[in-house]
């Protein structure tokens, strides 16, 4: 079944039961301080593990004149209804050890009462019954259909807990709380269906019948209680109750009510006259009322509160993730085939669709022909001129489920007028696959009768700033005026780690005006070289990323300055030992490989950044690097961490490739000389890794689709398919 039909039901459940179940949780809450209440009083002695039925029975015996029931109740206390020395009734909790009266039977409070009778029955006697059960059940679907779109999310039972990426709060929440509580979910709505279907006497109902010889029945040997062979072998925690004999009759006896069985027992002999185990349905009641309640345990009445709190969060989460899917409704005012320019969306939680209809709006307030509409409507747009498709990526590299039917139709349908396409990814550099359906998509048109208008534009983390870049380039590649308010589209960002300044080097001090800068993390932070640090300027909604070196636990940035630079002025600000926040995002598509035979970096520039951390914390792989720059000079600023890196053989060979100077080469030309190297590089499964200006990454790939193809016999994309191809080009 696909993801949307479980999360349909997921929801048509809550949507139908969320009234009942709200007042079920919030009633559990309370109810759950009930047995913690119960719990914490001082009843419960020291030995009740050890203590056996016949010492504490012989206790009693001579401490009250007549005994007519003991219980032990879920919290391990005794209670007594007896007749004392003085002749007085008692009821109420004694020191098994001692047979010493303690305390009067705690009643349970009015309120405590008035709250489980809510929670029972909702005061509608049998019918609110009926709800409740049903309700217990619903919730019981729910958290099954819930449990299915973690697996579906996370891709089988194996990466079930599998570290989730935070990118909304109501949804990393609603995973991750889900996957806690799912057991103690499970457990609760199960038991109560069970207790509801008790109350309904719909359960077999077996009732404990002994069959007692009366006619040999005898009254010798006569032993004293503590005796008895059963009473000796009995510890107290493994009793319910004793029921006592009524008189000195030998036809009177005792009655034992284990956990498991009830035991007849003579008064006098203390023969055992009758043993009859409890059927599965009496042990699955008690099971399930204590489950169920929480009863007699604190910690589980605590982990039962947690669930209840968290069923409250998930219809607060849910209905919220809903409301959002739905706020963002597409909206046309011209039909399809009246329409110069077509936006076609991919979303599966409507951030997307809030991007793409920014653009719609703003295509018609200028007074032009736009229609909106879902990738997987795609159609014949007889008067389109213009495809921009805008699409977020899920699962590993896959479509939106609006978007899942766009490549199959895309095969039979067939524009029929010449037409451009742009694509724009929305993704996250935190997944491997960063805006991979958005460059299958581009792929996929590129066999139309299409026009590729601009390159695949990807946006990571739904930043409002890359998107009016891309609006930009459009709008100048149509010859349009766009512009897209940020109203709405910006949502301020979570900088959530704290940074300080170590070291810094000066801009003026490096011809190419580059600087090295050294952050430490405030708390200990997990990430690694290859991860970016996102910067915030104006914290606002701009955003500028930079690709991360680890050097001795610390950030290391390699930051080129403009003079009109945001995130590179805000950065050459700051003072040694000033802080400031930013936001680490893991960037797991570019970590240095843990195993590889052999690795190739090829930088330019900045791009020399996260090698420096990678080489910093190579431990013994082979490793050789291209570094393109303009000038010798431009390498000072590197040579000491690059020369240490050769010496400690942390870096086998490095290739400086001067652009300004000497040989006047790129790094692609170095690389094609030393193509049989390279080709042989990638055939015995090596790695290698770009990073660096767009323009390098261009020719880089360029160069290594040539020697693929020459020496290896296979294109480029077999070798990035085989995850031997890691880049982050800026
Ligand atoms: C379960 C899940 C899987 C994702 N997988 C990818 C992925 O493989 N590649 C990627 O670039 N982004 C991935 N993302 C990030 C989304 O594409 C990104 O958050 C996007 O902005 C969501 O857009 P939407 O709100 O329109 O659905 C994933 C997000 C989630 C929740």
């Amino acid at each position: 079944m696909s993801i949307s039909i479980w999360r349909y039901s997921h929801l048509a459940l809550a949507v139908s039961s969320f009234i009942f179940i709200f007042l079920a949780s919030v009633t559990g809450i309370i109810l759950a301080f009930q047995p913690i209440s119960n719990n914490l009083q001082p009843y419960k002695v020291a030995n009740f593990e050890e203590i056996t039925l016949a010492e504490v029975l012989d206790g009693i015996k001579q401490n009250y004149d007549e005994v007519l029931d003991l219980q032990i109740d879920a919290n391990g206390f005794v209670l007594i209804d007896a007749i004392d020395m003085e002749g007085e009734m008692v009821n109420g909790y004694i020191n098994p050890s001692t047979g010493e009266y303690l305390s009067e039977r705690i009643e349970t409070s009015k309120f405590f009462q008035w709250v489980t009778n809510f929670h029972r029955s909702l005061f509608l006697k049998g019918i609110g019954r009926f709800f409740v059960g049903l309700c217990s059940f619903l919730l019981f679907l729910i958290a099954i259909s819930g449990l299915i779109l973690i697996l579906k999310r996370q891709r089988g039972i194996k990466q079930f807990f599998s570290k989730i990426v935070n990118d909304n709060f109501n949804q990393y929440w609603h995973v991750v709380l889900g996957r806690l509580s799912l057991i103690p979910i499970i457990i609760i709505t199960i038991t109560g269906v069970y207790l509801s279907l008790e109350k309904f006497d719909l359960l077999p109902n077996e009732k404990t019948k002994h069959q007692i010889d009366f006619e040999s029945l005898s009254e010798i040997p006569k032993l004293q209680i503590k005796d008895f062979e059963l009473f000796k072998n009995t510890k107290l925690s493994d009793v319910k109750q004793v029921e006592f004999p009524f008189s000195n009759d030998v036809e009177d006896y005792y009655t034992i009510k284990l956990k498991d069985k009830e035991v007849v027992v003579n008064q006098f002999t203390g023969k055992v006259l009758s043993e009859i185990n409890y059927p599965l349905v009496t042990l699955f009641s008690s099971l399930s009322f204590n489950l169920h309640t929480g009863s007699g345990s604190i910690l589980w009445s605590i982990i039962l509160a947690i669930a209840c709190v968290n069923i409250l969060f998930f219809i607060y989460s849910g209905f919220a993730m809903t409301l959002k899917r739905r706020a963002s409704k597409l909206k046309n005012k011209y039909k399809k085939d009246a329409c110069k320019y077509i936006i076609l969306v991919g979303s599966e939680n409507g951030s997307t669709l809030s991007f793409a209809n920014a653009l719609h709006r703003q295509l018609l307030n200028i007074g032009e022909t736009s229609h909106i509409t879902e990738l997987n409507k795609y159609a014949i747009f007889e008067k389109a001129e213009h495809l921009i498709i805008i699409t977020a990526t899920y699962g590993q590299g896959e479509a939106p489920t609006n978007a899942n039917k766009f490549l199959k139709r895309l095969e039979t349908i067939k524009q029929v007028q010449p037409f451009t396409f742009s694509v724009v990814g929305f993704g996250s550099l935190a997944y491997p696959d960063f805006c991979q359906f958005a460059f299958d998509v581009d792929k996929a048109l590129l066999n139309t009768n299409g026009n590729q208008l601009l390159e695949p534009f990807t946006i990571h983390d739904k930043s409002y700033d890359a998107f009016y870049q891309f609006t930009k380039q459009f709008g100048e590649k149509v010859g349009l005026q766009i512009s897209i308010s940020k109203n709405k589209l910006t949502a301020k960002p979570n900088q959530n780690k704290k940074l300080k300044v170590v070291s810094k080097t000066e801009v003026e001090a490096n011809v190419d005006n580059t600087f090295l800068l050294t952050l430490k993390p405030k708390k200990i932070h997990k990430f690694t070289s290859g991860d970016l640090l996102a910067v915030y300027p104006k914290s606002d909604y701009r955003e500028r990323l930079y690709s991360i070196g680890k050097v001795n636990g610390n950030i290391q940035l390699s930051i080129k300055y403009y003079k009109n630079g945001l995130g590179s002025n805000y950065l050459n600000d700051f003072k040694i030992n000033e802080k400031f926040k930013a936001r680490i995002i893991q960037n797991s598509a570019f970590h240095f490989p843990k195993k590889a035979s052999r690795v190739i970096l090829i930088a330019n520039g900045t791009g020399i950044a996260p090698y420096l951390g990678m080489l910093h914390q190579n431990k013994r792989t082979e490793t050789h690097l291209y570094f393109g720059l303009r000038t010798q000079a431009s390498f000072s600023m590197y040579s000491n961490q690059i020369n240490a890196f050769l010496q400690q053989k942390k870096l086998t060979k490095s290739n400086l490739v001067l652009s300004q100077e000497a040989k006047k080469q790129y790094v692609q030309d170095a690389l094609s000389l030393d193509a049989a190297f390279v080709a042989q590089t990638l055939y015995n499964g090596g790695v290698v890794m770009i990073c660096g200006s767009l323009a390098m990454q261009k020719g880089v790939l360029s160069v290594l689709e040539s020697i693929c193809v020459k020496y290896n016999n296979k294109p480029l994309s077999y070798y990035q398919n085989n995850q031997q191809l890691k880049m982050d080009c800026y």
